[in-house]
């Protein structure tokens, strides 16, 4: 399929925006009878030819956002701007843009075609050039030998594609996708998952999509933003948001995460020194912090690394390459999922208790009720917010694990 050009409704200005192909400007939305805002002063852009993943947990007001954007809902306040230009008034049909529903919204009394060559009918596009684009768009999408199937008669990811084609026939400004795979069953998404993002990369197109799932936001996206409460937490690259979240909430939805809450204790060069009860004292990197402030340590469970405990002392068996002394702590439990272990381990002896991924079948497994040490890369250990700063709450984040700090028995880590 050729380029997606720019269409009259969206074409620039003068050269466009240097702040990028799609910018949302303080964009707000309170829906009438609603108790606040569903969302909450969005700011952000999305550059020329990428694709932004919006994510965040049901309710944060993804789809309020990407609907916004296509005219499908009127902004409360703010602005939506395509090269520059303010498109806010403009009305859903003139904007040009692709979307793609998670119910797909086909029509499933017509062929494959006709289905993509809706959109072409629409805009009274001369027979010729409609089944030429029409041709062009199912190869795009590989489903040009189904042409004349019915909807009915096709899988469920046949029947994405045909939605994915349909969009991008009318040669769309921007993409837009609202949870595009979760009608799919694992493997079709992860499969869709890669479709998307080679289509997408051949089109050259800027696409925004909707997810809940992290794991497509990562994989996906050239950036993400995380939504909490209508409010945007963080926009970075993939390993931005999971290697350095700006905050509790997009530590833990982004990913897993031991947070271990402390006290800053001082610095040490770069890095700040936490004293982390039942723990001790553990350096990590981050925005600094005064002492005496309340924070947390983040680790990721896959970036703790274990070893047998020896009676005596933690020397035998610590990975090289680790920066904090080892940390003594107990297996509570050990699940096997077939990639990976997945542990509970008590540090100390009531000190917090951490979860713990290894990859399965290299190491040694450790069994409820051993002894083992725990160390980390010193690039591991991450500095966030303690939990009173929590604007986005707890409870929806998946994957969390509260590290809950007990009172005694503090561990020697040293700074
Ligand atoms: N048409 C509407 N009228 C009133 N409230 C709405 C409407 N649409 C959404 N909301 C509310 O706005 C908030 C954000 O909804 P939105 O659908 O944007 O969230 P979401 O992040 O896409 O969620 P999900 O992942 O569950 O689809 C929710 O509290 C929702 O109940």
């Amino acid at each position: 399929m050729a380029e997606p050009t720019a269409p009259a409704a969206a074409t620039p200005a003068a050269g466009g925006s240097p702040a990028g192909h799609l910018t949302l400007e303080g964009l707000t939305k309170t829906y009438p009878g609603q108790h606040g805002a569903a969302v909450r002063g969005i700011d952000l852009s999305v550059e020329r030819g990428s694709m932004l993943a919006v994510l965040g947990p049901s309710g944060c007001g993804k789809s309020t956002t990407l609907r916004m954007i296509a005219g499908l809902v009127a902004p409360t306040a703010g602005r939506v701007l395509v090269d520059g230009r303010d498109i806010t008034g403009i009305p859903v049909h003139r904007r040009d843009m692709g979307m793609v529903f998670q119910s797909y919204a086909l029509f499933p009394h017509l062929d494959v075609a006709r289905n993509v060559a809706f959109g072409l009918e629409m805009r009274k596009v001369s027979r010729s050039e409609r089944a030429r684009r029409v041709a062009e768009a199912l190869d795009l999408v590989r489903l040009g030998h189904l042409a004349d199937r019915r909807i009915a008669q096709l899988s469920g990811g046949q029947q994405q594609r045909v939605a994915l084609a349909r969009a991008l026939v009318v040669r769309p400004t921007l993409l837009l996708l609202d949870e595009p795979l979760s009608n799919l069953d694992a493997q079709l998404r992860g499969e869709m998952r890669d479709e998307i993002r080679r289509i997408q990369q051949e089109t050259g197109i800027t696409a925004v999509f909707v997810t809940h799932d992290q794991h497509e936001a990562l994989s996906m996206a050239d950036r993400v933003a995380v939504l909490a409460q209508g409010r945007l937490e963080q926009i970075g690259t993939p390993e931005d948001v999971y290697e350095r979240p700006a905050g509790r909430f997009v530590a833990r939805f982004v990913g897993r995460a031991n947070l271990i809450e402390g006290t800053v204790a001082g610095a040490d060069g770069p890095r700040t020194v936490v004293e982390l009860p039942g723990v001790g004292r553990v350096s990590a990197l981050g925005e600094p912090r005064p002492a005496g402030a309340r924070a947390a340590v983040l680790l990721r469970p896959h970036r703790i690394a274990l070893a047998p405990a020896t009676a005596d002392g933690p020397a035998a068996g610590v990975p090289d390459g680790s920066s904090a002394a080892p940390l003594r702590g107990t297996v509570l439990s050990a699940g096997y999922s077939g990639e990976s272990l997945a542990y509970r381990i008590r540090v100390g002896a009531a000190g917090p208790v951490l979860d713990v991924e290894r990859p399965a079948g290299p190491e040694a497994t450790h069994a409820p009720g051993t002894e083992v040490l725990l160390t980390w890369d010193a690039s591991a250990a991450r500095l966030v917010d303690a939990a009173e700063d929590d604007r986005a709450g707890a409870d929806s984040a998946p994957g969390a694990a509260d590290a809950v700090p007990a009172a005694a028995a503090p561990h020697g880590v040293t700074p």
